[in-house]
């Protein structure tokens, strides 16, 4: 090859890979301009509570969301502040709804993790539920430019159920043939259930977060605060922490799964050295939460962090599990929806709550779970920007 067709070649080629590199510029700013005009915030749902943010996003594809998912891939990766419930994940027309978790003490930490890449610029407005929407709106404004748009949480919660129950098919379970001992063993099956629409309302819901709200739900717009109580997810998780030696949730729920509740708890069997026939109260019935413990001149001793970690667990799910029977029985509801971030991973709580509400009603009650159980209030504000979805 002469030397002038290699040079008229070599020009072609850098030629070439100029307008290429031109192209790919163009389209990247193309992009970029595409954003900017955007307010990407629409895609995102966030509720805020009293122990535990939850965000959830909707991918309509990939490009559009691009930096902003693979943010919280990465963030996923290295565990940093938030956590993604990949199993979670939805299918929806269109794309995929993702579910993300953090603590609400760490919102600082996200907010600044955030500022540091440049996408927030594409999120003007987002919609925002649970105390936090009040509590955090300045640090979003002033820190990332992000105005909340406060939503009810009640009114996102009854949403984001309603939505699950109708596009997710195997959403709800129950557990059939409840029969138990006191400390939450059985051997009860886990089964799916499918009600129909037309027997849906009314129903009870019982949304166990840091504390506890019961609602009647008589349709998907019409609800009322029947009932709440203090003693809720945060009690169980703040006696944990205050009487055993597990930092967090999922520790104390891996312990209490070993623990044995009897060494801290006196059953009608410790008072009455048997049953209590007359009242048919079986010898292993729970007499007195953590009432061994009140007897004991070193309470401490023979018993281990499990155990006291089973026996909270238990406490607080029995005494839910009243409140709730009793809230429907003045409510007129069969059905009781429990949800709320306490039940995320803790079978020992939703199978001693089926346990409770069989007994308390004489099996003329059923309680129920949900598969996405804390993730009902930030897809209510999701949706109440994308009402197409519903
Ligand atoms: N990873 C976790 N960190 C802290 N608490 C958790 C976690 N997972 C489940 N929980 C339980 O969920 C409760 C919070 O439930 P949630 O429905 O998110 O309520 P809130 O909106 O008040 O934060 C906690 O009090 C705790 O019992
Ligand atoms: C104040 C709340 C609605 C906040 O919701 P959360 O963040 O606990 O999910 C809830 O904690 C609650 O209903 N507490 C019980 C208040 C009562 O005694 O009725």
């Amino acid at each position: 090859m002469s030397v002038a067709t290699r040079f008229v070649l070599a020009a072609i080629t850098v030629v070439g890979l100029v307008v290429l590199r031109k192209r790919k510029l163009q389209k990247l700013q193309a992009r970029i301009i595409y954003h900017r005009d955007k307010d990407l915030g629409h895609h995102f749902g966030m509720d805020v509570g009293g122990t535990l943010g939850k965000l959830v996003y909707l991918e309509k594809d990939a490009v559009e969301l691009g930096e902003v998912h693979e943010y919280l891939i990465e963030n996923d990766k290295y565990g940093k502040s938030a956590q993604r419930d990949a199993n979670m994940m939805l299918q929806v027309p269109g794309g995929h709804i993702h579910f993300l978790r953090f603590e609400t003490t760490k919102l600082e930490q996200v907010v600044e993790f955030v500022l540091h890449r440049c996408f927030h610029r594409d999120i003007r407005t987002m919609p925002c539920t649970g105390g936090g929407a009040f509590k955090f709106s300045k640090l979003f404004e002033d820190h990332l430019g992000i105005n909340l748009q406060k939503c009810d949480e009640l009114s996102c919660l009854i949403q984001g159920l309603s939505f699950v129950m109708r596009h997710v098919p195997d959403e709800c379970y129950t557990f059939k043939n409840v029969s138990m001992n006191h400390q939450g063993m059985g051997q009860a099956t886990k089964t799916i259930i499918h009600t129909p629409a037309s027997e849906l309302y009314p129903f009870l819901l019982v949304n166990i977060g840091s504390g506890v709200s019961i609602l009647k739900v008589s349709s998907e717009t019409e609800y009322t605060r029947v009932s709440g109580t203090s003693l809720g997810g945060g009690t169980y998780l703040g006696l944990c922490k205050l009487l055993s030696k597990y930092k967090s949730f999922d520790e104390a729920m891996d312990a209490s799964i070993v623990g044995d509740s009897n060494t801290v708890d006196m059953t009608v069997g410790d008072i009455y050295g048997g049953g209590y026939s007359q009242f048919k109260l079986s010898a292993d019935t729970l007499a007195s939460s953590f009432g061994k413990m009140g007897t004991k001149y070193e309470p401490k001793v023979g018993v281990r962090d499990e155990d006291v970690a089973r026996s909270l667990l238990i406490m607080i799910t029995t005494n839910i599990g009243q409140v709730a029977y009793l809230s429907a029985l003045r409510s007129n509801t069969q059905r009781i929806y429990f949800c709320g971030n306490f039940l995320r991973q803790n079978e020992i709580a939703s199978r001693q709550l089926a346990y409770a509400i069989d007994y308390w009603s004489k099996s003329k009650m059923e309680a129920q779970f949900f598969h996405h159980e804390g993730f009902f209030g930030a897809l209510g504000a999701l949706l109440a920007h994308n009402p197409e979805l519903i």
